[in-house]
Order: structure tokens, then C-alpha cells, then sequence
């Protein structure tokens, strides 16, 4: 049995000030859910104020992004042991930072290593664009960023990660997958990969997450199929009601 999990991604959302107002009003009801795991993603800037609000409680801190280096001259660039100061997860290769910051799975792969070595938990993302998807290209691409992303791990570290399945034509659009679209490619591409690569039990126990316009009122379609195990969530994690619905329907 696979334990549902919910993380929100604030993306480039809220100051220190305003992430402890909003995490302060999402607390409650994000605590009282407890047969999910759920996370909080905020930008660096407001770690360490959201870290002292759930110290010592059920609900998870997560950075957006991480380094793979350990320390030096890489300015504007965050650590593992920086993270892991404040976080247990770490969002790896999101579509915006394919799309606008150059990450490949190339560059994803060395952030993943460093953040399992670090103790991190990562949530990986993949997903293909509306272009890729229309041109029949999905499985090729879905396929090749699982195993590009996740290349020379032992079946040991997949253990300790999460992927959510995130197609780029769906992020932030209003306009989510269907339910059973996006549990075709989590059970017809992603543990199909993970299967080839890391065998059965791997691809069975790997918690995939589904992304892309989730909100309180579409959540329970996607969590009411058999592959998908949670969401990704990004506008509607900025959005209190909305976000402890979504973790309440991942506790059906
Ligand atoms: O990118 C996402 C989460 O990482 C999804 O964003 P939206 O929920 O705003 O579509």
C-alpha cells in the first residue's frame, strides 16, 4: 500500500512575512490529515521562517530546486546541506526549470544523486509539452526523462523517491488532464520504465504523484485511480481552503 502524498509548490510565490500568514492558516487543517504526507514548498527565501511553524509536527518542508555541488563558487546556488538545514524534500527538475533555467535530465541526475545523498527525500518531475504530446512523442519523452533522470541509482535510492507526473500543457492553464489520461501514462509509461530499469517491486512501491491544475474541486478524480498516488500542486497550494481539500481528498 502505497501512502498518498500531497506537496504544494508555491513556485516564486510569497515573502517570509506572507508564508508564515499562509502557512499559519493552512496548518490546522493540513495537521489533522493524517493518513497523508503531505509538503510544503516555498521559495529559499522563506525556509527558514515556515521550518520553525512545523517543527516538531506532521507536515513536511520541501525546497523548489537544490545544487549538486557541496560548496564554492556558485553564486545565486543553494546546497544540499543548505536544504537539509531546513527540508526533508526537494522538487527536482520541474518543467519551468527545464524550460527556463536549462536543466536536463543530465543535470537533474547529478541533482538527484546529491539530494539522496544528502538524506533529502526528491519529488522528480517529468511530463511532456503540448507539442510532444500532439506529435505522438509522449512515451519517448516521459520514458526518457525517467530513465535519464533517475540513470545509475540502486533500486535502494528509487526506494526513497517520489516522481509526479506533470505535462507542461496542463501547468498552470486551468486546464488539468483527464483522470484517466494522466493514469495511462503513470501506469502505461512511468512504472513500465521503472520496471524495465529496476525491476517489479520498484516500479510497485514508486509513489507517482499527478501535476497540472489540480484543485480542490478535480482532486479526487485523479486520486480515485489506481496508479496515481497524490498531487504536485501549484496555484491552489497558494490557496488555504483549497489546498487542505485536495489533502483531504488524498485521505479518501
Ligand atoms: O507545476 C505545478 C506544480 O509543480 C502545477 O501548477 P498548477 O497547479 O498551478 O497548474
Amino acid at each position: 500500500m502505497r501512502k498518498p502524498f500531497v506537496a504544494g509548490n508555491w513556485k516564486m510565490n510569497k515573502t517570509a512575512a506572507e508564508a508564515r500568514a499562509l502557512v499559519s492558516e493552512m496548518l490546522p487543517g493540513l495537521r489533522a490529515v493524517e493518513t497523508v504526507e503531505r509538503v510544503i514548498c516555498p521559495p529559499f527565501t522563506a525556509l527558514s521562517t515556515v521550518a520553525e511553524l512545523l517543527a516538531g509536527g506532521p507536515v513536511g518542508l520541501g525546497a523548489q530546486n537544490m545544487h549538486w555541488e557541496a560548496s564554492g563558487a556558485f553564486t545565486g546556488e543553494v546546497a544540499p546541506a543548505m536544504v537539509k538545514e531546513f527540508c526533508q524534500y526537494v522538487i527536482l527538475g520541474h518543467s519551468e526549470r527545464r524550460a527556463y533555467f536549462g536543466e536536463t535530465d543530465q543535470t537533474v541526475n547529478r541533482r538527484l544523486k546529491a539530494a539522496l545523498a544528502a538524506g533529502l527525500t526528491p519529488i522528480v518531475c517529468v511530463g511532456e509539452t503540448l507539442q510532444e504530446n500532439e506529435s505522438g512523442q509522449t512515451y519517448k519523452v516521459v520514458s526518457g526523462q525517467v530513465r535519464g533522470g533517475l540513470e545509475g541509482l540502486s533500486v535502494e535510492e528509487v526506494g526513497r523517491l517520489v516522481i509526479a507526473y506533470e505535462p507542461v500543457w496542463a501547468i498552470g492553464t486551468g486546464r488539468a488532464a483527464s483522470g484517466s489520461d494522466a493514469n495511462a501514462v503513470v501506469d502505461g509509461i512511468i512504472r513500465p520504465t521503472l520496471q524495465e530499469v529496476f525491476g517489479n517491486a520498484a516500479a510497485d512501491a514508486m509513489r507517482v504523484l499527478y501535476g497540472g491544475s489540480v484543485t480542490g474541486a478535480n482532486a479526487a478524480e485523479f486520486f480515485q485511480m489506481p496508479g496515481i498516488d497524490g498531487a504536485l500542486v501549484g496555484g491552489a497550494s497558494l490557496k488555504p481552503a483549497d489546498f487542505v481539500k485536495i489533502v483531504q481528498a488524498a485521505a479518501q
